[in-house]
C-alpha cells in the first residue's frame, strides 16, 4: 500500500490515474477509495489517533462523529496531506484528486466567485466547467460578484462549486455547515445529497450534528481513543426524515455512543 506524504492535491486538475494507481498496487481492498490501516498520529508526546484502521468505498458517503478533541480534523487533514510536521506510522491510501471544503468558505477576496472557482483550474474548458458548476449550486448568474457580496451560505455553495468542478474522487469535508443557520444548513443538507449522487464522490464529512449524519451519510463512524468506536450503516429510505423509530434508535445508539444519556440529562432537566 502506497503511503502518501505529499501536500496538499485538489486544486489542481489533476488526472485519477495516479491516485487510483496508488490505491491498486497493493492491499486486498481493490475497490477501496480510502484504505487506512493502523495509523498512528501524535502531536509531541500526545498519541490522537491510536492503531486506526478505515475504508471508505468509491462513491460511499462516511459522515465521522467524536466527541470535541478526539481527532477528527487530524484524520481529515491527514487523508489531505496538510501535515508534515506530525509523527506517524501505519498505512493511508487516498487519491491524488481530492478537494476539501471547510467551515469557513475560504475564497480569494480580491477574486471574483468564477475566478475563485476555477482557481488552478487548468484545460480548454475551465470557464464554462466553472459556470456550469456554480449553476449545479443554485448561484447562476452571480460569476461576477466579489465573495463579500455573498451570504455565508452562498459563499459555503461557491467552495462546493470550487471542489467540485474539479470532479474529486474524494471529498473531505470538516464541518462544513457548522457557521450556518438551521435552515440554511437543511437547504444545504440537500444540495450535497443532489450534488454527491450526480457525482460520486467517496465523501468523508466531520460533523458534530448527529442529525446531519444520519440525513446525509452511508455510514457513521463514530472516533473514539484514536480508533473507530462504531461503525454503523444507516439504512433508512430517504428522503430521511427525523420521526421515524428506526431513525430514533440509530439517533440514539450515536448519542449514547458520544457520551451523552439522555435518560440521564432528562431526569435532570
Ligand atoms: N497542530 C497541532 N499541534 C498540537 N496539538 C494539536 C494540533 N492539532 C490538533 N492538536 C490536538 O489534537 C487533538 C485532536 O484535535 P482535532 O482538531 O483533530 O480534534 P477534533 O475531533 O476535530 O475536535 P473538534 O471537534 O473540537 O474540532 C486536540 O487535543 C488538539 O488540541
Amino acid at each position: 500500500m502506497a503511503t502518501h506524504t505529499g501536500g496538499l492535491t485538489g486544486t489542481e486538475d489533476r488526472g485519477t490515474a495516479e491516485g487510483q494507481k496508488a490505491i491498486e498496487d497493493g492491499g486486498t481492498d481493490r475497490a477501496a477509495t480510502v484504505r487506512i490501516g493502523n495509523l498512528v498520529r501524535s502531536f509531541g508526546e500526545r498519541r490522537i489517533l491510536d492503531g486506526l484502521d478505515l475504508t471508505i468505498a468509491p462513491g460511499e458517503f462516511v459522515a465521522l462523529l467524536g466527541r470535541s478533541g478526539s481527532g477528527k480534523s487530524t484524520l481529515l487533514r491527514a487523508l489531505a496531506r496538510l501535515d508534515h510536521d506530525v509523527a506517524e506510522g501505519g498505512e493511508l491510501a487516498a487519491p491524488d484528486n481530492l478537494s476539501v471544503v471547510f467551515q469557513d468558505a475560504r475564497l480569494l477576496p480580491w477574486k471574483r466567485v468564477l475566478d475563485n472557482v476555477v482557481l488552478g483550474l487548468t484545460g480548454p474548458y475551465a470557464e464554462q466547467r466553472g459556470l456550469a458548476a456554480l449553476a449545479e449550486v443554485g448561484l447562476e448568474g452571480r460569476e461576477r460578484a466579489w465573495p463579500v457580496e455573498l451570504s455565508g451560505g452562498e459563499q459555503q455553495r461557491v467552495s462546493l462549486a470550487r471542489s467540485l468542478v474539479r470532479d474529486p474522487e474524494l471529498l473531505l469535508a470538516d464541518e462544513p455547515f457548522g457557521a450556518l443557520d438551521a435552515l440554511t444548513r437543511i437547504r444545504m443538507h440537500v444540495l450535497l445529497r443532489r450534488l454527491c449522487e450526480r457525482h460520486r464522490p467517496a465523501v468523508l464529512l466531520v460533523t458534530h450534528d448527529v442529525d446531519e449524519a444520519i440525513v446525509l451519510a452511508d455510514r457513521v463512524v463514530v472516533l473514539e481513543q484514536g480508533r473507530i468506536a462504531a461503525d454503523l450503516p444507516v439504512e433508512l429510505p430517504a428522503p430521511r426524515r427525523h420521526g421515524s423509530s428506526e431513525y430514533a434508535a440509530l439517533r440514539d445508539r450515536l448519542l449514547a455512543q458520544l457520551g451523552v444519556d439522555l435518560a440521564e440529562d432528562a431526569g435532570q432537566a
